[in-house]
């Protein structure tokens, strides 16, 4: 059972020109998107760039303005209170963006960027929320004195981390993460990816989860959109996209994810935790059975190890 219906979603913006600067086109940046989101799930929105996928986001969470169509939260239409800063749906609804630099407040300590959502949804006491941030901060592998810290003190990958607690602070139903790990190291990506499904198991998370990388959607996502041109050119569960492409643009996209020669076999190397897992020739990353995700380095050309990257926190 869906808990929310994205009903022919169309965002589209207009071009001015000529001499009175009237509107002589549109860009349909969105043109009839439907989606569905499932409790625990995570849907995947995929596409080349400029076909749409953030404007997708942002029109859901309201950053953007929509120019027809609805979305059905919980069975009521909710698409003019996407704006109103304390409704249901604002609290309900968060987003994680690609560039951490850019979301987080540099003026800022972590514990009011944090506490931000939390300050204007749950009207906490002093003392309550500096439980709550502490929690959440335990939550994402920081220690707690990262409160005090400003943004500029982390890692790219920490930073996310931050960006995620902020996102998780007042229990969300769906997280939109917009491209959230195409910034950072490839260590790093895979160890948010990993962090973002454990507290998914944790919580009975959702996400919309936009990715032009279908190696990292493969991993991430239960059921997939592909996006081109403001439209889903075709939408199906995780293994029938990938093993069974029908529209011509995503055979396209699925060829072109880079083949790596397969290794013949993955080292088991004590010293730098490798492990051995099911070997994916795609995007230097492999899945254990598990569904965790580890980097993998070549050490000669036969031989791949996979560095264990799962702990939170790091290597
Ligand atoms: N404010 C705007 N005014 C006019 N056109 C816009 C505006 N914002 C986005 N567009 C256009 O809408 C289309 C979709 O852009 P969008 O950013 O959603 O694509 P995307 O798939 O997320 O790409 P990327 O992966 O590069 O972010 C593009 O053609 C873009 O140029």
């Amino acid at each position: 059972m869906s808990f929310m219906q994205i009903k022919d979603l169309c965002v589209h913006y207009p071009i001015r020109g000529g001499f009175f600067n009237t509107v002589v086109d549109q860009v349909y940046a969105v043109d009839g998107v439907n989606m569905e989101f499932e409790k625990g799930k995570t849907y995947g929105l995929v596409g080349e760039s400029g076909s749409g996928k953030s404007t997708t986001g942002k029109a859901i969470i309201g950053l953007e303005k929509i120019t027809s169509g609805s979305i059905i939260y919980e069975g009521k239409d909710v698409t003019n209170q996407r704006r109103e800063r304390t409704s249901a749906y604002n609290r309900d609804i968060q987003m994680i963006f690609q560039d951490a630099n850019s979301s987080l407040n540099p003026r800022k300590r972590v514990k009011d960027i944090i506490a931000e959502p939390i300050r204007n949804f749950l009207k906490l006491s002093d003392q309550e929320e500096n439980k709550r941030i502490n929690e959440l901060l335990a939550i994402v592998g920081m220690p707690e004195d990262a409160k005090y810290k400003y943004p500029h003190e982390f890692s790219g990958g920490q930073k996310q981390r931050i960006g995620i607690a902020r996102a998780v602070a007042c229990n969300p139903k769906l997280i939109i993460a917009d491209e959230p790990v195409s910034a950072l190291d490839l260590s790093v990506q895979a160890q948010v990816l990993n962090f973002m499904k454990d507290i998914q198991e944790e919580f009975g998370l959702s996400y919309l989860f936009i990715s032009h990388d279908l190696g990292v959607v493969k991993h991430m996502c239960d059921h997939i959109s592909i996006m081109y041109k403001g439209r889903f050119v075709e939408t199906g569960r995780r293994e029938d996209i990938y093993q069974d492409p029908q529209h011509i643009y995503t055979q396209r996209l699925l060829s072109a994810i880079p083949n790596i020669e397969p290794a013949t076999r993955i080292e088991r190397n004590k010293e730098r935790q490798g492990v051995e897992a099911r070997y994916q020739a795609e995007q230097h990353k492999y899945y254990d059975e598990n569904g965790k995700v580890y980097a993998l380095e070549k050490i000669s050309d036969t031989h791949l190890v996979a560095v264990n990257i799962n702990e939170k926190g790091g290597k």
